[in-house]
Formats: C-alpha cells, structure tokens, sequence
C-alpha cells in the first residue's frame, strides 16, 4: 500500500473570516466547513491533512519551522496578506526545504496591483490562484500522485 503523505496546510491572515469577509470576493463558506470538507477528502486519498490558520506571522514561522521534525512531506500554503509582505515567511519556507504549492482563493493578478507580487511563487512547486475554494482541493488532488 502507498505511504500516507503527510500534508500541513497554512492560512494566514484573515482567512478565518471567511463566509463573512468580502463574500463578493471569497464566497459564503467559512473556513471551518472548509477544513472539514477538504480532511474528508484527504483521507479518502491517504492523505493526512494538518491545519493551522494564524493571524500572527510568528506562529506560522514557528509552525513551518517545525514542520520537519513533524514529518511534513508537503505543504499547502495560502499566506494571505502575507504573500505581499513576507520575506521571513518565505526564508521559512526556504530553510525547510519542503515542496510547498501556494494557493490564493482570488486572482491575485487581476486585483490592486500590489497584489501581483508573491515573494512565495517563485520559490514554489506550483500556484493554484483565482479557482476560489476550489483551489485548496486542487492542490491536495495533486498530492495524491506525487
Ligand atoms: O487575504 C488575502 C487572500 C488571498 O491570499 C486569496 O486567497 O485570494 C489574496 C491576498 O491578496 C489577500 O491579502
């Protein structure tokens, strides 16, 4: 039998607004329904889904920093706002070393220009922007063959 991929899945800021936040932009699902739905799924496939969603920069570092010794083979990673701004987040990223595919629930490329800059693409396996929720269960679809 294949091995069960063990798969962290990251939210930044504000994303646990959602249902509430901008609905126009980010739909009427709340994280929460969102979670459950996608560890369902995962499951299904072999695949174990960790979940963390922080307002805090520090916390997502930390948890990205511990994500080796958790046995993390991947990660899923939408840092929100963070996208923008964080160079610490991606330096994370960098010193772990482990695959990660970025996800955006909106086109960041067709909002505010400030928005088309990631300091996370280019370092990533693959970014997944614009398919809505849809996007995060795209990413873990692609998970399951690799
Ligand atoms: O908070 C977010 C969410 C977002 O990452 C998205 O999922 O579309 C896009 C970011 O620009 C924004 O700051």
């Amino acid at each position: 039998m294949k091995k069960k991929i063990n798969v962290l899945l990251i939210n930044g800021p504000n994303l646990n607004l959602l249902g509430t936040r901008e609905p126009n932009i980010y739909g009427n699902n709340t994280l929460q329904d969102l979670i459950n739905n996608l560890k369902k799924k995962s499951e299904k496939l072999n695949i174990l889904l960790n979940h963390i969603q922080s307002n805090a920069e520090h916390i997502l570092i930390e948890k990205i920093h511990s994500a080796k010794e958790d046995n993390i083979d991947y990660i899923i990673i939408n840092p929100a706002a963070f996208t923008h701004t964080s160079i610490a987040l991606r330096d994370a990223l960098i010193a772990t070393s482990i695959p990660f595919i970025e996800v955006h629930i909106s086109n960041i490329y067709s909002r505010e220009n400030f928005r088309s800059h990631s300091w996370f693409s280019d370092i990533s396996q693959g970014v997944i922007t614009g398919l809505g929720l849809e996007g995060y269960y795209w990413a873990k679809q692609y998970l399951k063959d690799v």
